[in-house]
């Protein structure tokens, strides 16, 4: 865990959003936070940025889940209201209030929170955690709830990292289409063509959640070996994938949807159960397969086929799910590394880069990644002053 000074070349700016309206141009050092479906802990990252190109990278850290407190996320997943919810929300904000308040420098925070439920055609979407009240502990301003207003609108409300995605494509200088795939609990991918002046032009982004990722995998562990993974993929590895589960879980609805489209992290509840009469190897690499298989269907949604496949998440460390990916996928397949950046922190980074463009008034998602009608700028900003 790193906590050291921002590397930026600018100062930080204090900025007063009275001016949101109008358009702010400056670069600011801003802290990303995410705490995503895995469950396994917070995420935080500085990024300095103007919200459209990528100044600099800067310190990160994680701040993990201990048992009691991942038992009390997971008690409220699914759920929309009641005191689970209050109670996880409790636990996601402590974590953030501790590891937020260890960064120097920030200008402004992107707060993530927690998704409990998502269910964007039905009763909306829930990330936990109050960011008024992240604001007046860590005396910030804190962009949060980045998802709803994208709900209203009628769009996923997910993913909403592929704004991010099409400024790190510029930032590696690649001029052919290149796609990101990030393996967190759930699967997301997005495709970018960089030709594209901006990421809501029409043709520049194409994103959605290709599938479940880890978190099946994660959930058979702690059944059947009560531990948090599989690490590197040992245990897959040493296992046979059935085949026959593969197709049947590829029969999924999902599948045949047309992109935008997004999960939630327990949308495939029946994939425990076909896994259940296999032995620990197989059902463990039998799920992997299912996971690669859903990336094999995803880039043949793709408008053209990307010429790298830029991994990112978690999952990038489970060797026999990259080998999996590799062969599904039909181009070269590489962690976000080769690429010179973190996968373990370019979540976190997103939502600094989003929360600068919510303060900018930018949008943050568009009809090619959430399938919101028109592009449209999400996020509540909250000021420490406020009430
Ligand atoms: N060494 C490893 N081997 C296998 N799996 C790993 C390893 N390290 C992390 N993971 C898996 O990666 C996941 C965590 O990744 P990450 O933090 O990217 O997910 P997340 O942000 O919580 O989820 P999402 O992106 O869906 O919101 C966990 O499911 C964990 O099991
Ligand atoms: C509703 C929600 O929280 N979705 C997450 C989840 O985790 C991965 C995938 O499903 C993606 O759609 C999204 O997160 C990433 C950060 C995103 O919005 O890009």
């Amino acid at each position: 865990m790193s906590h050291g000074l921002v590397p930026s070349r600018r100062s930080a700016q204090s900025i007063g959003f009275a001016d949101r309206e109008e358009k702010m141009t400056q670069t600011l050092t801003a802290l990303g936070a995410m705490s995503g479906t895995s469950l396994d802990g917070v995420d935080a990252a500085v990024l300095v940025t103007d919200g459209e190109t990528v100044e600099s990278f800067g310190s990160s850290g994680y701040r993990p889940y201990g048992d009691a407190e991942r038992a009390t996320l997971r008690a409220a997943l699914g759920r929309w209201d009641g005191d689970a919810v209050e109670a996880a929300a409790r636990v996601v904000e402590r974590a953030h209030a501790e590891i937020l308040s260890g960064f120097p420098g920030v200008a402004l925070v992107g707060f993530h929170g927690q998704t409990l439920a998502h269910e964007p055609r039905g009763r909306g979407t829930l990330q936990v955690g109050d960011g008024a009240w992240l604001a007046r502990v860590l005396g910030l301003p804190v962009v949060w709830d980045f998802r709803s207003e994208d709900v209203r609108h009628g769009g996923e409300g997910a993913p909403l990292a592929p704004f991010y995605h099409w400024a790190l494509a510029r930032w590696i200088g690649a001029t052919e289409p290149v796609a990101f795939l990030n393996l967190g609990g759930v699967g997301n991918v997005t495709w970018i063509d960089p030709s594209r002046e901006r990421p809501e032009e029409e043709g520049a982004l194409l994103a959605f959640d290709t599938g479940p990722a880890n978190a099946p995998l994660d959930d058979l562990m702690l059944r059947r070996r009560g531990l948090p993974r599989d690490e590197d993929g040992g245990l897959a590895g040493q296992g046979k994938p059935s085949r026959e589960v593969v197709e049947r879980f590829l029969r999924h609805p999902y599948f045949g949807r047309r992109p935008p489209k997004s999960l939630d992290r327990d949308d495939f509840p029946a994939l425990a159960s076909l896994v259940e009469h296999l032995p620990d190897a197989d059902a463990a690499a039998t799920l992997v397969a299912c996971t690669a298989e859903a990336v094999g269907q995803a880039m043949m949604r793709c408008p053209r086929p990307p010429s790298r496949l830029l991994v990112t998440g978690g999952g990038r460390r489970n060797a026999t799910m990259m080998a999996m990916i590799a062969r599904a996928a039909q181009c070269p397949v590489e962690p976000v590394e080769s690429a010179g950046l973190d996968g373990d922190m370019l979540e976190a980074q997103a939502f600094a880069f989003l929360a600068v463009r919510v303060a900018r008034g930018l949008p943050t998602s568009a009809p090619g990644t959430t399938g919101v009608p028109e592009p449209t700028c999400g996020g509540r900003l909250s000021r420490p002053t406020e009430g």
